[in-house]
């Protein structure tokens, strides 16, 4: 296939290793001439994934309409925020060519102040008559790891009806396993709420917290993102998965994590900002902690932990507060709020 990926960061650098491997005709767009220079001629892309060599079949682009022309399927792998321009963009010059796009977005995140799933900003900045399908990739896949051709799983899950497997084929590979799901709100919900719960193991981390809290932080975070997702209309089930406790585990235990990094340096006093301009990366936790907090307010969802981080990061609560406030809240059962939601949903 012709696969255009939007975007020269981590993650759309390392898919585009994945998507050549498997002999598609990959072209990425990317709006820094400087790094679209280096990838065709050094075939690196030093700024995002230090130390690998791409193959050389790979092209680059600084124009959004050649990419557009080129592609049978589009990867769109710029950040949350950057997501709404650049499909407004792609919409705009598709007016003149009038195609009809197979798009797959890898952004784990919520659009700040619409409180959007990716998803939905995507089908409200492109014509409905333009979209053939509209797919989320996600799951545990350090873009360090997946250029390095490294065994990774993750998940293709679709919008609309649509097939899927032909998708599927231009990801998978012996290294990278590319299961389906039909549940895109599990999927998006979890790639964009684990963030926050890295971005406070990474805070525990560097204030000395040790793997008890850690653990507790990571189940109890898992149990409120399953509580968020079962509401707004997800499978339970999803978050057992990849897209659940998988990218979980990975984003909240490892250094290669820009939001698990992030909060580390947010304990030694560095404010959001210096961390983020820091880090040079997009760290999609800090937007997606205030739309989950929102969401959460909207939906009357228990979500102690994105609570008390959205506090903690937005309000200056201090530690000792914030601790009061998750170790002493009311009693409950473990499972018993997440079981009223699961009851409500089976009344309906
Ligand atoms: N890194 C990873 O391991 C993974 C990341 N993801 C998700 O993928 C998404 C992207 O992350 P990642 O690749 O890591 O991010 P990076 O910060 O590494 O790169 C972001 C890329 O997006 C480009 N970009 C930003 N704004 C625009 C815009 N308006 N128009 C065109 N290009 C733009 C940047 O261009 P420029 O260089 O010019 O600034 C850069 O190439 C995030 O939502 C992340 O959560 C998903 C799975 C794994
Ligand atoms: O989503 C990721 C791996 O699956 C990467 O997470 P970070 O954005 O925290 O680096």
């Amino acid at each position: 296939m012709k696969v255009s990926i939007i975007g020269t960061g981590s993650f759309g650098t390392s898919l585009s290793v994945v998507i050549d491997d498997n002999n598609n005709d990959t072209l990425m767009y990317g709006r820094n001439q400087e790094v679209v220079d280096e990838i065709n001629n050094e075939h690196t892309n030093s700024q995002y994934l230090k130390e690998v060599v791409l193959p050389s079949n790979i092209r680059a682009t600084t124009s959004l309409e050649d990419a557009l022309v080129h592609a049978e399927l589009i990867v769109l792998a710029v950040p949350v925020n950057a997501m709404r321009p650049v499909c407004r963009e792609i919409n705009r010059l598709n007016q003149t060519h009038k195609k009809k796009l197979i798009l797959v977005h890898i952004a784990k995140g919520l659009e700040l102040n619409t409180n959007m799933f990716v998803s939905d900003v995507i089908v409200e900045e492109i014509d409905a008559a333009y979209i053939d399908s509209l797919s989320v990739l996600s799951g545990p896949s350090h873009a360090e790891e997946v250029a390095l051709r490294q065994p990774s799983t993750v998940v293709l899950a679709s919008k609309y009806p649509t097939d899927l497997r032909k998708i599927q084929d231009v990801f998978m590979n012996r290294y990278f396993r590319v299961y389906t799901s039909d549940d895109i709100i599990g999927v998006e919900i979890g790639g964009a709420l684990k963030n926050i719960i890295a971005l406070s193991i990474g805070l525990l981390h560097g204030l000395g917290f040790g793997d008890n809290t850690k653990a507790a932080t990571i189940t109890r975070g898992l149990q409120e993102i399953t509580r968020l997702g079962t509401k707004i209309g997800a499978d339970p089930l999803t978050f057992l998965g990849l897209t659940g406790i998988g990218d979980l585990i990975v984003t909240a235990t490892s250094m290669h994590s820009r939001n698990y990094r992030c909060g580390i340096m947010l304990s030694s006093g560095m404010s959001l900002e210096e961390a983020q301009a820091e880090m040079g990366m997009v760290v999609e936790g800090v937007n997606t902690t205030k739309a989950a907090y929102a969401l959460s307010q909207k939906y009357n969802v228990e979500m102690p932990i994105t609570n008390v981080l959205y506090h903690y990061l937005f309000h200056g609560i201090s530690q000792e507060e914030a601790f009061t406030k998750l170790m002493m809240r009311d009693k409950t059962g473990e499972t018993e709020e997440l079981r009223e939601i699961l009851n409500e949903q089976v009344e309906r």
